[in-house]
């Protein structure tokens, strides 16, 4: 068994993600789903690195990621090449090698379906990833790596694993010993298994290739995100969901530090995260740690210096432009290679995705641009909350962007085929294979004097 066709169990509803909650509004979408569910299971074909120009070049960035493909103790290094159209962008790209054998090892190492997956996109395993590792497995000896795709293997598992379904999806070789993995007390830390081949031909590139700042890989689809938003020099900006502020650092860099940036995320630790990263790419950011569903100041009653304070809350009518990038149930990651999630859980978003959205619709200043999107492919996360603003909020429009790379969205809302291809989904069907992504670009129409 290489890949599976869906990365959920049996039971599980799939049309749920196709169709909206609304009984009058559940139209099954024409797209074919099993199409999809098979592609969310694969690995991309691409890797991207977006480059800091706060801090170096994309000729440095491309000389330092050459020279450590060639140290890769791999078979398989990929193809790196700009992107003219993104200069803050390179391209690693490689070929899925799905129907070549691989030569299987009788060691064998088994990792968990998230451990899998960030190995099939060029990881190596580091020690807390490891479920199982025969005993008798040294320092250097070559091993296969496979998933238990059933949540069946127990930490320090020591045989052959035949409790549940495996699939194998990497060789490697052995860095720690058993002894130093598993057993009471021990918090085993660094590479424990160096991965040589993958069955995605993704190259393992690991995730310290560059000097601390220089760049990061970064999924294509979240790129684009930033150059929709468009970010312009001098302007104020807010990044409502931003941890670990992978957009918010690109808006800085295409902001080349002017204007006014201010990002805010919920959760404490994320937050803490934000602010090193912002640091480390030199980013000039005033970070907050706050619920964006509540960082709106109703008050009429202010002066013009409160509103040049910009902390949260903040007044009507603060800010440029503003990016949405919503908390999601975060189907389009891939590869997928098992989701236990439950339907409650991927229902659950749209009610906040509506709050927050609620709130910058009313810090956007008329004239504004508002960034909508999510990293999920549910038809009730993206086409639903654009169909919903539409209908909610008369002063918004959907706007053309100067950059549409991702494909139209899915019928089956209200949304018209004018709509739908203003918003950009990306999905199988992409020339360049990435992640599921979807991105709605609102502009908050001018007042109308009367
Ligand atoms: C999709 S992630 C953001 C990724 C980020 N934009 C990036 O590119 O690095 C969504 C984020 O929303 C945050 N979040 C969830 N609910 C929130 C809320 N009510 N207010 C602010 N942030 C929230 C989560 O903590 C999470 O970090």
């Amino acid at each position: 068994m290489p890949y599976p066709n869906s990365p959920f169990p049996e039971d599980f509803d799939e049309g749920i993600l196709f169709h909206l909650k609304n009984d009058d509004e559940m139209t099954l979408i024409q797209n074919d789903m099993k199409k999809v569910l098979k592609w969310i299971c694969l690995a991309p074909n691409l890797t991207t690195i977006r480059i800091n120009t706060l801090k170096t070049s994309r000729d440095a960035v491309y000389k330092k990621v050459e020279a450590h493909l060639k140290t890769i103790n791999s078979k398989y290094s990929g193809i790196l090449q700009y992107l003219e159209s993104f200069p803050q962008v390179i391209l690693l790209l490689h070929q899925d090698i799905e129907g070549k054998i691989f030569e299987k090892y009788e060691k064998e190492i088994i990792v968990d379906a998230d451990c899998g997956a960030a190995v099939l996109r060029g990881a190596h395993i580091y020690a807390p990833g490891i479920l199982g590792m025969m005993i008798g497995s040294c320092v250097n000896d070559n091993v296969s790596i496979y998933v238990d795709l059933d949540k069946k293997c127990k930490k320090g598992f020591s045989k052959v694993f035949t409790d549940g379904t495996k699939i194998f999806i990497a060789n490697g070789i052995i860095k720690m010993a058993r002894h130093d993995l598993f057993g009471k007390e021990k918090l085993p830390k660094g590479i424990a298994v160096e991965i040589t081949e993958t069955l995605s031909g993704c190259p393992p590139i690991g995730d310290n290739f560059l000097p601390a700042g220089w760049g990061l890989l970064q999924n294509f689809p979240s790129i684009v995100c930033v150059n929709v938003l468009n970010p312009q020099k001098h302007e104020i900006i807010l990044d409502m969901c931003a941890a670990p502020g992978n957009k918010t650092t690109y808006i800085a860099a295409l902001m080349e530090n002017t204007g006014s940036i201010i990002a805010i995320d919920k959760t404490p630790n994320k937050v803490q995260q934000l602010i090193k990263t912002c640091e480390e790419f030199g980013a000039n950011v005033k970070v907050y740690q706050a619920d964006s569903t509540k960082i709106l100041n109703n008050s009429q009653n202010h002066s013009v210096q409160d509103r040049l304070d910009m902390a949260p809350p903040f007044f009507e009518k603060s800010f440029d432009r503003i990016l949405l990038d919503a908390p999601c149930s975060a189907l389009g990651r891939r590869p997928q290679l098992s989701n236990r999630t439950s339907v409650k859980v991927i229902r659950s978003y749209v009610p906040l995705q509506r709050r927050l959205f609620e709130t910058a619709v009313s810090l956007l200043k008329p004239g504004g641009t508002l960034v909508y999107s999510t990293c999920t492919i549910t038809l009730a996360e993206n086409e639903g909350i654009v169909a919903w603003a539409l209908r909610t909020f008369n002063c918004l429009k959907l706007a053309k962007s100067h950059i549409n790379i991702g494909g139209p969205g899915w019928k089956g809302t209200s949304l018209n085929e004018e709509e739908r291809l203003l918003l950009q989904r990306f999905g199988p069907n992409q020339e360049l294979d990435s992640v599921g992504f979807f991105i709605a670009c609102f502009v908050k129409q001018l007042e109308q004097l009367n």
